[in-house]
């Protein structure tokens, strides 16, 4: 406290700290955040305090961002000193030190990051089309066979477009075993690598042993399996690629390129090794989850709003036809389709408040010090609800991004979910790709309608969440039904031939 004392009275030379809320002894403010949706509290300190707060949790600075100017201002224009990753008591024991995304800035990091960029840099990310266009078509194809697993469906989608960019893996339609891999392994972490969580647990070990976050559980057992689960979601993929290249049969991918490359008899090979493990395994489960989690919010913005879905119908009628199904060189016809990929990005961010930055030296801005080490929060989530930039910004409208002619706007999309600087995802280009063939072919294939009871009511549903580093909606009651009610397997079959 004597210490926050000091820093709150710097004089002129040496500025106080960002206004925020009154912290307790020991534990700051730590016990005055929401722990399971922490980016509502932060949001609410910001009404009271302005858009750069300051909180404590136990004697960790935090910073809160909640507007995009000035996570501009930050995060990308002094990136030098913004762009390091805070201490999370969670990663190691959950085995999550594989992961790029929490790799502090460095040497390490900086080799990773330059190998998951050469494969997903716009440019090359372009390569990936055909091959999402054809995960699009499977995950249609499972739709209509089993439209009660869609869930299911979208994760495989999701995952198998991560598998076959970096391992060139091609998943199997459904009930994949890689694929079942990584979701058990990335469940477990990502709903307790959130530094509120992470913070608690490190300073108040008893936690561990109750079941908080999970009922039935306990923090130190999901742990191991977690450890566990990550080794195999790491290995397992890199064994194909491995075994394929002995075989002569490896197809081109980020492994392939990078094991090619990988001299044994470099100066450091083992670090190499290293980076290539940690790279890989992160751009595939980084693309996972993330990519499945926005569809799913998509999905039930549709279910929620019918009207949306026929507006956006009858422009691919009109631009594609019913013949075909939508493909890339649509895009730039179908305004309508952007704005919905937009709106299902800004509506509800998978990760609410991105990934943590820290500050790897002091900092001052608009007078306030920002003392080295903070971790700095961009809330993603009151960016997208800021009212005066997004009206009504609780209500999915993709008129959002619209003119009065239907045409987009000059609005900036929201690359807030995709977080900022230096560390910024370097898979945008390729999940923003993904996003657009799934909901454009969804749109053109099906409607996304309530569940009905045995009478043919609606169900009525209040949407539930899971929230950690990333949120996604609850399993919803959902009814997936053909546009054309005769479509068949072989009808959809055509389609898709004829969009190739
Ligand atoms: C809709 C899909 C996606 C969303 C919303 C998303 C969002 C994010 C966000 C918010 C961050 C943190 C940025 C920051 O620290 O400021 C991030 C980091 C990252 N993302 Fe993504 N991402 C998506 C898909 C992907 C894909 C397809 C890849 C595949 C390469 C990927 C790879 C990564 C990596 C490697 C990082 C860590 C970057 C670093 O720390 O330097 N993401 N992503």
């Amino acid at each position: 406290i004597a210490f926050i004392d000091r820093l709150r009275k710097r004089n002129e030379v040496n500025p106080p700290l960002p206004p925020g809320p009154k912290p307790l002894p020991f534990v700051g403010n730590a016990f005055s955040i929401d722990t399971i949706e922490p980016w509502n509290t932060y949001e609410e300190w910001g009404a009271l305090h302005g858009d750069l707060v300051y909180a404590r949790l136990f004697n960790q600075n935090i910073i809160i961002v909640n507007s995009e100017k000035i996570a501009k201002e930050l995060l990308e224009k002094r990136s030098n000193i913004y762009s390091g990753r805070p201490f999370i008591a969670t990663i190691e024991p959950f085995g999550w030190t594989y992961n790029v995304g929490l790799i502090p800035y460095g040497d390490e990091w900086r080799l990773c990051r330059r190998m998951i960029h050469q494969n997903f840099r716009p440019e090359a990310s372009l390569k990936f089309r055909p091959m999402q266009l054809r995960k699009v078509h499977q995950l249609l194809t499972n739709l209509l066979e089993s439209p009660d697993d869609y869930f299911a469906h979208v994760c495989t989608f999701a995952a198998a477009v991560g598998m076959s960019s970096v391992y060139d893996y091609d998943a199997a339609p459904q009930n994949d075993p890689l694929v079942e891999v990584v979701d058990k392994a990335l469940y477990l972490g990502l709903r307790i690598m959130t530094p509120e969580r992470a913070m608690l647990l490190d300073r108040l070990p008893f936690l561990a042993r109750l079941p908080l976050w999970f009922p039935g559980a306990t923090i130190s057992r999901d742990a191991a399996t977690s450890r566990q689960l990550i080794d195999e979601m790491v290995e397992k993929p890199l064994q194909y690629v491995r075994d394929n290249m002995a075989t002569g049969t490896a197809a081109p991918s980020l492994v392939l390129n990078l094991l090619q490359r990988h001299d044994v008899n470099s100066p450091q090979p083992e670090l190499f090794d290293s980076a290539l493990r940690k790279s890989s395994s992160t751009a595939f489960a980084a693309s996972a989850e993330t990519t499945s989690s926005s569809l799913l919010f998509c999905i039930l913005a549709l279910v929620l709003n019918p009207d949306i879905q026929e507006k956006a119908y009858a422009q691919i009628k009109a631009v594609v036809g019913t013949e075909r199904l939508p493909n890339f060189e649509d895009s730039d016809s179908l305004p309508y389709i952007e704005g919905i990929v937009r709106e299902s990005m800004r509506w509800q961010p998978v990760l609410p408040m991105g990934v943590m930055h820290a500050t790897t030296a002091d900092d001052a801005y608009e007078g306030f010090f920002i003392p080295k080490g903070s971790t700095i929060i961009a809330n993603a989530w009151a960016m997208a609800h800021n009212e005066a930039i997004y009206p009504n910004a609780h209500e999915f409208r993709p008129e959002k991004w619209l003119d009065s002619d239907g045409q987009l706007t000059d609005a900036e999309p929201p690359t807030f979910t995709f977080g900022f600087g230096r560390r910024i995802c370097p898979g945008r280009h390729a999940a923003t790709a993904s996003l657009w063939a799934a909901i454009a072919s969804f749109l053109a294939t099906f409607k996304f309608m309530k569940a009905q009871d045995a009478q043919g009511n609606d169900v009525d549903f209040v949407p539930t969440y899971v929230s950690g580093l990333t949120r996604h909606p609850n399993r919803f009651p959902l009814r997936v039904v053909p546009r054309n009610s005769d479509l068949t397997a072989d009808k959809l079959a055509n389609l898709v031939r004829a969009s190739e």
